[in-house]
């Protein structure tokens, strides 16, 4: 059991990839930090005048350990792509087969995070990490299948522990292999029919919160479904044993970095109620950090992934900006239990990467301010009002 398990115990992390990756995580660079401020300050506009971007600007520079951070472009889109057992009970009004369906719409260019990915001159990666049929070969499309789809959570793990760190280790790989061919910046992307039920279930094991409050309407379900929803997430609570203290061991605390028991509980919370996309994501978020590149996160599934993230490695989430705020409502914990601030809030519910590409734009203008404008000296302006 992950309880009796000493704190910091060696033992007990992961070998392989996973190990190495969460090794090489740093936490934000605290002077960059302070000189990043400080430059702010500087520049010819009044003080806090940016406000939130200001504060993605000094973000990137801690990440990065260099101020000004550099530009965060060109940017990467992974679209992580997997099925869900729960998916048998009733909880989503569209067939399985949707997912795959969207894989072949993406890999064509023909989805909403195409066109938004076009706009914002990002790169599209699709991987397939669980999708519960056979793909054919297309340009752009990744193979990095665990298994076709997971087990019902409502009935049990929805993936062994093994599953879980091998979609964790095939997100880590992506972003690995997007950041060596040139990506400064990487977005998260899902696509999975039933997921937002797995999200929430991962929200409340990782938040506390209740699943009357954390679970939504995911691609628009109806009264009757929604209630249905919300008893399936809670059945997944009980019939995987994670009660709503288990977020104690699980969760990221102020200031404590890592050790075997934390990690043991993430992997087993994930395992339990995540899905292969969230893993994936999650492992996508820590490589990103290890690679010091920024990540974008997208909407509930990645804020959901994110959580498993910061519980593997709290320091990972100081790599990573919030894209959007979702319609989803246990986004919205997710982001409070993390500290992030969304930039976005147009009550987006489409998944793919689509809240995260329309960030994009914003997070490369708050750290071109940092490079391009002039300071209150070189341009001789009066620096305090009268
Ligand atoms: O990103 C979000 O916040 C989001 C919110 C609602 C739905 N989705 C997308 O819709 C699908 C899951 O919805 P559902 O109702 O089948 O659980 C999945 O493919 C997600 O990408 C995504
Ligand atoms: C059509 C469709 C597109 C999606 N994209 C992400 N999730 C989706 C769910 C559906 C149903």
């Amino acid at each position: 059991m992950p309880t009796e398990t000493p704190a910091g115990a060696s033992d007990d992390r992961p070998a392989g990839a996973l190990a190495e990756t969460l090794a090489a995580i740093r936490p934000a660079d605290p002077r960059a930090l302070a000189e990043a401020r400080a430059h702010q300050d500087r520049l010819t506009k009044p003080r806090g005048s940016l406000g939130a971007l200001e504060d993605v600007a000094v973000r990137l520079a801690g990440a990065a350990a260099a101020c000004p951070p550099p530009m965060p472009e060109p940017a990467a889109l992974a679209i992580f792509a997997a099925d869900h057992g729960v998916h048998a009970r009733g909880v989503t009004p569209w067939p399985q087969e949707v997912t795959v369906q969207m894989v072949a719409n993406f890999l064509a260019g023909g989805a909403v995070a195409n066109a938004f990915a076009a706009q914002a001159g990002a790169s599209v990666t699709v991987v397939d990490v669980g999708v519960a049929a056979d793909l054919p070969d297309a340009p752009g499309l990744r193979r990095h299948k665990v298994a076709y789809g997971t087990a019902d959570l409502s009935r049990g793990p929805a993936m062994t522990r093994e599953q879980a760190v091998a979609a964790l280790e095939a997100g880590i790989a992506v972003a690995r292999d997007l950041v060596a061919a040139g990506a400064r910046c990487l977005i998260t992307g899902d696509m999975g029919i039933a997921n937002t039920t797995a999200s929430a279930a991962l929200i409340c094991a990782f938040t506390g919160a209740d699943p009357a409050t954390a679970t939504g309407r995911g691609t628009g379900v109806d009264d009757e479904t929604h209630a249905r929803k919300v008893e399936v997430v809670r059945e997944a609570l009980r019939v995987n044993d994670l009660p709503a203290d288990v977020a104690r061991d699980a969760a990221p605390a102020g200031g404590v970095a890592w050790s075997g028991v934390r990690q043991e509980a993430a992997l087993r919370v994930l395992a339990a109620v995540g899905g292969l996309e969230h893993a994936a994501i999650a492992g996508f978020v820590l490589g990103g950090a290890a690679a010091r590149v920024p990540v974008i996160l997208d909407g509930v599934i990645a804020g959901a992934a994110a959580l498993a993230a910061a519980a593997l490695h709290p320091a990972a989430i100081d790599h990573c900006v919030a894209g959007h705020r979702s319609a989803e409502p246990g986004h919205a914990a997710a982001l409070a239990h993390l500290g992030l601030r969304p930039l976005v809030d147009l009550e987006l519910r489409l998944g793919e990467g689509t809240g995260g590409l329309l960030a994009h734009p914003l997070v490369c203008a708050a750290v071109r301010v940092m490079h391009e404008v002039a300071t209150f000296d070189s341009a001789g302006v009066t620096e305090k009002p009268v």
